[in-house]
């Protein structure tokens, strides 16, 4: 009997990329849609050694035409614009890629009779939390368009059960962080808006210095603070929300965190360590839409799915992006463009402790 097909749209991209490494190594035939708007065509075709659609979510009739001529067993969609900031300032595409994009997909699924669907969705519609860590129950107040967005996606994955009996697992991440620990796959956005490869870009001298955005925040250091989870424990549990999907589970929602939170002080102290080397920080604004804190409790995840992460310390995470950030930029010695270089100018100015 040959291998289920799972067609991964933004397999070109970070998490998507771990994502289908993980379903090759648990035997899945994979197929990636990705319109390399953020992706990387080489991950794909030449680390990966997977077939690439270059196309849209928002192109109806070429999903038409791929679900006809490729038996689909069930999609893993992480294809989306992510940026917090971008949303706030631009919302229109966000709700146009992340929304209408997620609805033309799924319009087409159950057109397809394709029932199963695997949706990465975002802790961030909870919004500024009530309490810690956050269960799946937390009440849900997005404070960002992007965290809307997929606030919305999960709604209409509900009424999409009930109407057509599609089923979901959506997973609410927290915040995505590390690579591949056999080095084979990193984060490699640009510009880049996230604080771990941000942190060790400046410490590579890719960036001059690493922006704190925003000092006055009600945390014990008056920074944000997150939960950081590794890519690879993110992409385990895609496979086995998958499998849960493929044996007749029902729709249902997890979290994926680790249930520790770091400050952004903390991290950047993190990263020195793990790196040796001096990393220079200046102290800016808040970016809008960032909670104070966010921390999550995954016993749901680990409980059903019987997810076990396999590298839950910051050190772990911090050490496998520093390897994969040296490694690419040894290949590729450019300069990344960070999302604060262009932001508002610094309040106060520090040099890093060395
Ligand atoms: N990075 C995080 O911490 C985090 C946290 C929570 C949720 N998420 C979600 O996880 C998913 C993946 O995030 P990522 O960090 O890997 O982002 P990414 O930008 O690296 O990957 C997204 C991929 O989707 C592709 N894409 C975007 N719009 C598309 C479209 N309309 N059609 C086809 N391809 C399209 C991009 O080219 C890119 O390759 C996103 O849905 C994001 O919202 C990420
Ligand atoms: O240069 C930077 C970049 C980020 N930060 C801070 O570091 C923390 C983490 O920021 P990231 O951009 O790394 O991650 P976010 O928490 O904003 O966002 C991530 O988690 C979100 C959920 O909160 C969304 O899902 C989003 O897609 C995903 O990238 C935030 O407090 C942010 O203000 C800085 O201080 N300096």
């Amino acid at each position: 009997m040959s291998s289920p097909t799972i067609l991964v749209t933004g397999g070109a991209g970070y998490i998507g990329s771990h994502a289908v490494l993980a379903l090759q190594q648990a035997g899945y035939d994979v197929l990636v849609l990705d319109n390399l708007s953020n992706g990387h065509r080489e991950l794909v075709e030449q680390t990966l050694n997977v077939k690439l659609i270059v196309g849209d979510t928002n192109d109806r009739p070429l999903l038409d035409r791929l679900f006809s001529e490729t038996a689909i067993s069930a999609v893993m969609h992480f294809a989306a614009d992510i940026a917090v900031g971008e949303s706030v300032s631009n919302p229109a595409k966000y709700y146009r890629n992340n929304v209408v994009g997620t609805l033309t997909l799924l319009e087409a699924m159950v057109a397809a009779s394709i029932k199963q669907f695997v949706f990465s969705s975002t802790c961030a519609l909870y919004g500024i939390p009530e309490f810690v860590p956050i269960t799946e129950e937390h009440p849900q107040a997005p404070i960002s368009p992007y965290a809307m967005t997929k606030w919305m996606v999960e709604r209409i994955l509900h009424d999409f059960d009930v109407a057509y009996g599609l089923k979901s697992v959506a997973f609410r991440y927290f915040n995505a962080s590390g690579a591949d620990p056999d080095g084979r796959l990193g984060e490699d956005h640009d510009p880049e808006t996230h604080l771990i490869p941000l942190v060790l870009l400046a410490a590579l001298g890719q960036q001059k210095s690493i922006s704190i955005l925003g000092t006055d925040y009600p945390t014990p250091d008056g920074t944000c603070i997150r939960d950081y989870i590794h890519v690879s424990d993110l992409a385990q549990a895609h496979v086995l929300g998958l499998k849960y999907l493929l044996d007749g589970g029902n729709s249902n929602v997890f979290n994926l965190g680790n249930g520790n939170g770091f400050s952004v002080r903390e991290v950047i102290e993190t990263a020195r360590q793990v790196t040796g080397r001096p990393i220079q920080v200046i102290e800016r604004d808040r970016r809008p839409g960032d909670p104070p804190i966010l921390v999550g409790s995954s016993e749901k995840a680990r409980q059903i799915l019987k997810w076990q992460p396999q590298y839950a310390d910051l050190r772990s995470i911090l050490n496998h992006a520093w390897q994969w950030h040296q490694k690419r930029h040894a290949q590729q010695p450019d300069q990344i463009t960070s999302a604060s270089e262009e932001m508002s100018s610094p309040s106060i100015e520090t040099l890093a402790r060395q």
